[in-house]
């Protein structure tokens, strides 16, 4: 996928549309929008009810002529229409009024590393749907890394995870292009399906939605062995709701299976890098980026087994679509910008 920061230049928003979470970047202005993927839909009527943080929060709690989608999965639009006019609900006013101003806006959109042509099209025509003359697509790890504030344009390496809700992202990047890199079906769902499938089967505890949240809390706590955490949910039997004490350490030693993914990633992306630029990376170390890099502990246990230093960005849910916007803003150093632009 080629970028070039001339024609991103010339549009008005950036858009990731991610699994869990939709940003908005409006040039010249930040971000807009910052609002789960997530709509609810009256089945009779056909009628959109809600969409963002309302819609989420209905999830598992609606009548049966009430139905909360999700648009996006893995990082693929796979419901346009539905994509299409939750976007246009999200960016409401905000984003009408720059129409207004500017008719025929281009937007630039995150796509995953890997998007295969379906994607790339399902991505574009969403934008397009929404009033786009044209549609600039952006590579997420590059965006994100310029997000994060990485030196992506010197002659070095810098390696970039974007944890995401349904899957992770790893790459090497030297000279403003990747090297080398690998996305994994790894993210914070899968720690969330682990962690529901945990207590279904240790502790015959069907866990709703919203207690996954308090869970990650417990987690990230103290760390000491043996501690252990109440947890309510309903009884797989009974039906009837219930409270369990769940020890924190088996919870952990459950998640270790799905974050080996990760870490196989990371050591797949390294073997296929000269060694030149390995050699960079054992003082720079890994970039963290994406929603679920805040997860409790896994910077720990990725510098645990990578013996390389870990470092977190500022905002990392944001970073893709900030770096997106930086390169719509000219922020981006000439530089940087020439070793982009191909
Ligand atoms: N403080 C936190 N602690 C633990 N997990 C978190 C935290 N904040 C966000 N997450 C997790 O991050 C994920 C969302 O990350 P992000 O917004 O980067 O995903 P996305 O871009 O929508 O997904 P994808 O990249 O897979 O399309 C969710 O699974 C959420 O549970």
């Amino acid at each position: 996928m080629s970028i070039s920061l001339e024609r991103l230049r010339r549009c008005s928003i950036a858009v990731d549309l991610g699994a869990s979470r939709t940003r908005v970047y409006l040039k010249r202005t930040g971000v807009i929008v910052d609002e789960p993927t997530v709509a609810a839909v009256n089945t009779r009527t056909g009628g959109l009810i809600a969409v963002g943080t309302l819609a989420e929060r209905m999830t598992g709690r609606t009548p049966a002529h009430i139905r909360v989608v999700r648009p996006v999965s893995g990082g693929t639009v796979i419901d346009i229409a539905m994509a299409q006019r939750m976007l246009r609900l999200l960016v409401g006013n905000k984003l009408r009024r720059a129409w207004r101003r500017r008719p025929l806006m281009s937007a630039a959109v995150c796509v995953p590393h890997d998007a295969d042509p379906l994607a790339q099209r399902a991505a574009m025509e969403t934008l397009t749907g929404v009033g786009a003359r044209r549609v600039e697509l952006v590579d997420t790890l590059i965006a994100a890394a310029v997000g994060c504030g990485l030196p992506v344009e010197r002659p070095e390496a810098t390696m970039i995870a974007v944890c995401g809700a349904a899957t992770t992202q790893v790459a090497v990047l030297s000279l403003g292009s990747i090297v080398a890199a690998e996305r994994v079906p790894v993210g914070g769902d899968t720690v969330e399906h682990v962690l529901v499938q945990h207590l279904r089967n240790e502790h015959a505890l069907i866990l709703p939605s919203q207690a996954v949240r308090p869970l990650h809390q417990a987690l990230s706590g103290e760390g000491a062995v043996g501690h252990d955490t109440e947890v309510h949910g309903r009884d797989v039997a009974t039906g009837l709701a219930r409270s369990v004490r769940v020890d924190v350490e088996s919870l952990r030693t459950a998640l270790r299976t799905p974050l080996t993914g990760l870490l196989d990633s990371i050591g797949t992306v390294l073997r296929r890098c000269p060694p030149d630029l390995v050699a960079d990376l054992a003082d720079r170390g890994i970039m963290l980026a994406g929603g679920s890099a805040l997860l409790p502990g896994l910077d720990s246990m990725l510098r645990e087994a990578t013996g390389m230093p870990l470092n977190i960005a500022d905002r990392p849910g944001v970073c893709a679509v900030e770096g997106l916007g930086a390169m719509l803003d000219g922020k981006v150093q000439p530089m940087m910008l020439e070793a982009i632009v191909s």
